[in-house]
């Protein structure tokens, strides 16, 4: 079995449901560190840059003090106030570089979390999108990974210097002055404690903001999906409602994270200045007392101001570490979704005519999930290649079930499928999927040109193999007609084509893969005469040498058929051609009588495809 779960599926089904606070405190460093690592060279040399910048300035209070000292002597000040300036304009250059540094360090963070949240997310397993909302995972790609910016450079260099400034400022206090060293550091200790205690307020309220964030994709994600049905619907003031009732949200927890950050850094100058009074009392007694002098006074209370840097940037780094919590607890719980693994890359397309694939259903049992019913209860079937196959049903029986099964969407819950004889959970996924093409219900042709839709699949594809599947297609004559051709511009979701359009791209689409098997699930919507007729060509054209499976709603589809599958509450209960079946299966005759959607040309073709070539059988129909 080639398709492994990257991680016990029960455990990601726990992560994608708990609270994403949950992760432990150990948990959240290493998921930062992870994203710090790759870093943490230009880190160093960001917070170098930075210690530069602070020593310089560290040393700007010590010649101001000899420059004061010097004001009352006949000495020169033209030196020292040379060297203050000098001190000034090298530690801004310094710092200057460093934080370019940490901002470019920053987006390359916010880069690489994105590529391998994208590489993850678009491997996820088809059940695992289901459960969760495309719009919110969209979310943490876009939105939580920018909040990793500050959290793995700036507050990283932010703790680093800051503790280092807020020490070296310390050691140089207690030089001047160790009782009022004390002073300060009391009042510190005491409004550390408070700020202590809003810490994780922050990283509770950024979290909910995220989530809102995640909740506003979503409700856009759900209008954008459905436009038109939205504005048939005159449901445009309702959708809009929604997106800004997940916005408001958003905005709300947004505040409530800057109320609490703002009381953070309101507590760095409330410390400081509380400390400033402290010691401006005691200090001035002391002076009074000649404990210490003036000069002393000055430069401790300048220290004193120093210290609101450092003392900031520690606050700094732990509020982002906050923040970057709530992000990174969003980041992993996407990372902890079930993927697939591709296996060994695509082969390389064929040159020569592909061989026709065989597909074999051998007690296939399945459900979508453990929670929900048994969809096919032991399907079983046979088909050579090549030919076409159409599976018929009610609706509800499990045809497309069928097709996502082949292409392994998902796994079959019991039972064997195999392709050309071989078990599909022993195939490689790249070399399963690389053999057959899918074309959807809803043949979706997607954003931007349509040559960009056509080599989707193949994009190593020449002009002349595009020429090929267009003719094939019947969409030459479609191609002609717009101003720029292959170029044209097909709208989102191919809005710009028509329905029956957009179903021959996508089936060209899918040729261009030059398949072995072709999984076509006919639309149920009804075509007019002109395109049902060159879709009826394509299909018995490719059907000559590529093994076609069709979901069929058409009885022009129906009576085409090499062979019909008839298909019951996930059951097959009959095999045979049209003609076998009306004689002798009285749900395919009901079907054929009532269901079926009527050859839009009128051709009812009902007396059946005489030259249908003999039916399998049902393998078993429990
Ligand atoms: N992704 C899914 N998750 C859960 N249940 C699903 C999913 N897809 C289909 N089902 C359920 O499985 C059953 C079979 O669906 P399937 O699409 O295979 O039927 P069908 O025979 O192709 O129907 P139709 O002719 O209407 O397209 C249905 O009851 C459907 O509700």
């Amino acid at each position: 079995m080639t398709t492994t779960a990257t991680t016990d599926p029960a455990a990601a089904a726990t992560a994608a449901t708990t609270d994403p606070q949950k992760l432990s405190a150990r948990e959240t460093w290493q998921a930062l560190y992870r994203h710090f690592r790759p870093h943490r060279g230009v880190v160093a040399l960001g917070t170098l840059c930075t210690l530069i910048g602070a020593a310089t300035a560290l040393l700007q209070p010590l010649a101001a003090k000899s420059l004061v000292e010097r004001l009352g002597g006949d000495g020169s000040i033209a030196g020292l106030l040379l060297l203050l300036t000098a001190l000034v304009v090298l530690g801004t250059a310094i710092e200057s570089v460093g934080a370019y540094v940490l901002e470019r360090t920053a987006e390359s963070v916010v880069l690489a979390a994105r590529r391998s949240l994208v590489g993850r997310l678009l491997r996820l397993r088809l059940a695992e999108v289901e459960r969760t909302q495309p719009g919110d995972l969209m979310s943490r790609i876009t939105s939580d990974t920018t909040l990793l910016r500050a959290v793995t450079t700036q507050s990283v260099v932010s703790a680093i210097s800051g503790g280092l400034s807020f020490l070296a400022t310390l050691a140089m206090m207690a030089l001047l002055d160790p009782v009022l060293l004390g002073v300060t550091l009391g009042v510190i200790v005491l409004i550390g404690g408070c700020v202590a205690l809003v810490m994780p307020k922050i990283a509770q309220a950024t979290q909910r903001a995220q989530e809102a964030v995640g909740t506003v994709s979503t409700a856009l994600e759900r209008a954008f999906g459905a436009f038109r049905t939205v504005k048939a619907s005159g449901a445009e003031q309702r959708e809009t409602e929604a997106v800004e009732a997940a916005a408001h949200e958003a905005w709300r927890h947004g505040v409530r994270s800057a109320k609490w950050q703002a009381v953070a850094w309101s507590s760095v100058g409330l410390a400081v200045q509380v400390s400033f009074l402290a010691v401006l009392g005691i200090g001035g007694s002391r002076v009074a007392s000649g404990a210490t002098s003036v000069a002393t006074l000055v430069a401790f209370l300048l220290y004193l101001f120093y210290l609101i840097d450092p003392v900031s940037r520690l606050v700094e780094a732990a509020s982002q570490y906050q923040v970057g919590s709530a992000a990174i607890a969003r980041i992993v719980q996407a990372e902890r979704l079930e993927t697939e693994d591709a296996g060994e890359p695509s082969p390389p397309p064929t040159t020569t005519a592909p061989a026709p694939a065989s597909v074999v259903f051998d007690e296939v049992t399945f459900r979508y999930r453990d929670d929900l019913p048994y969809v096919h209860h032991g399907v079983s079937f046979e088909v050579p290649g090549p030919g076409m196959t159409a599976f018929v049903g009610p609706s509800g029986a499990g045809k497309t079930t069928v097709f996502a099964l082949i292409e392994r969407f998902y796994e079959a819950t019991g039972g064997r499928i195999l392709v050309d004889g071989e078990d599909v959970r022993d195939l490689p996924l790249a070399r399963l999927r690389g053999a057959i093409g899918y074309v959807e219900q809803d043949a979706p042709v997607l954003a931007g040109t349509l040559r960009e839709n056509l080599l989707f699949a193949a994009p190593e594809a020449t002009e002349a193999d595009i020429h090929g599947v267009l003719v094939r297609a019947k969409l030459d004559a479609l191609v002609e007609r717009l101003p720029d051709g292959l170029d044209t511009v097909v709208g989102h979701r191919g809005s710009k084509l028509s329905g029956g359009e957009r179903q021959r791209v996508a089936i060209a689409r899918a040729l261009l893969r030059k398949p072995r098997l072709l999984l076509l699930d006919e639309a149920t919507s009804q075509l007019d005469a002109v395109n049902e007729l060159a879709l009826r060509d394509v299909v018995t054209e490719v059907s000559r040498d590529v093994t076609v499976l069709v979901v069929a709603h058409r009885l022009s589809t129906v009576t085409l058929a090499d062979r019909i599958v008839v298909m019951d509450a996930g059951r097959v209960r009959a095999v045979g051609t049209h003609t076998e079946l009306v004689a002798r299966d009285p749900l395919y005759g009901e079907l054929a009588a009532t269901q079926f959607l009527a050859s839009a040309d009128g051709g009812n073709g009902a007396g059946g495809n005489g030259a249908a070539t003999p039916a399998g059988t049902p393998r078993g129909t429990p």
